[in-house]
């Protein structure tokens, strides 16, 4: 099973560092964890630094991979051509990297991304004519496509609806249950972090602030501290903890 750990991992843009000495415990496949922290925390950067896209001190330290292309990261919005249709840019997705020659297994993994995040009606769309939301959504379906063993995916919901927010969550989770991949997921809402992942990292100004199970880290003294808010967590109909937000904290 794939694993993945970090160690005194820093990263920066040009002369500025950004990224400051995170180190993490070992994340074994099978599992979703939140990245939360407020803007500009570093969230993207440290996603960009695990992916291999930047350089740094640290080591990002990845065992048990089924291919050398472990890793796959996931902006907010599809970098794709918007002159593909949604179906092309899926395939395109599933070839990075490999030989040009589609084969039928690959046909056969797009229609099953295609058919989980119900991409069917516009499947035959170009990408310039998409929503916001169906842009994501997009996007989500070209990581998946590729089978990562390790997904690192930039706030996935933050073009969608209630609805879809839940459901690619829930899509998610289920994946990375199933086919024992592990999903970093850059968060802006608490609750889902609280619903959804088991683990949580929090990043502000560039250092890990905590780490652990999501709901021994997420606490009001923790959202005071990194967010400025007071808040209280209170649990919803099927008993998971969410965050009640009351106003937002007095500055020191
Ligand atoms: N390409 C870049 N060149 C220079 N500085 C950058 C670049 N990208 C990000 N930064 C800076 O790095 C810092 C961290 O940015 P990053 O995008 O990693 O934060 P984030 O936690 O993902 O933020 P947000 O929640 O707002 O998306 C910010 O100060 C930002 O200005």
């Amino acid at each position: 099973m794939v694993s993945l750990q970090l160690n005194a991992v820093c990263a920066g843009y040009g002369r500025t560092p950004i990224l400051t000495d995170i180190s993490t415990p070992i994340f074994k496949g099978g599992q979703v964890v939140a990245l939360i922290g407020p803007n500009a925390a570093g969230k993207s950067t440290l996603f960009r630094r695990i992916a291999g896209v930047m350089k740094g001190a640290g080591e990002v330290l990845v065992t048990g991979a089924s291919s050398p292309q472990a890793v796959c990261y996931m902006p907010q919005d599809t970098g794709a051509n918007p002159v593909l249709s949604v179906y092309e840019s899926i395939i395109l997705a599933r070839m990075q990297g490999r030989a040009l020659k589609v084969k039928g297994d690959d046909l056969a993994k797009v229609d099953e991304v295609v058919d989980l995040l119900k991409l069917e009606s516009i499947s035959h769309h170009n990408i310039g004519d998409l929503s916001g939301g169906q842009r994501q959504l997009v996007s989500a379906a070209q990581a998946l496509v590729r089978n990562p063993d390790i997904l690192l995916m930039d706030e996935p919901t933050s073009a969608l609806d209630l609805n879809r927010q839940i459901e690619l969550l829930r899509i998610v989770r289920a994946l990375a249950v199933e086919k024992k991949m592990l999903i970093l997921i850059a968060l802006h809402d608490i609750n889902h972090a609280m619903r959804f992942a088991e683990s949580v990292m929090v990043l502000s100004g560039g250092r890990l602030r905590a780490s652990g199970p999501t709901s021994d880290v997420i606490t009001p003294n923790l959202l005071r501290e990194v967010y400025s808010i007071d808040a209280r967590i209170e649990h919803c109909s099927k008993g998971i903890p969410q965050v009640i937000v009351d106003d937002v904290a007095d500055q020191p």
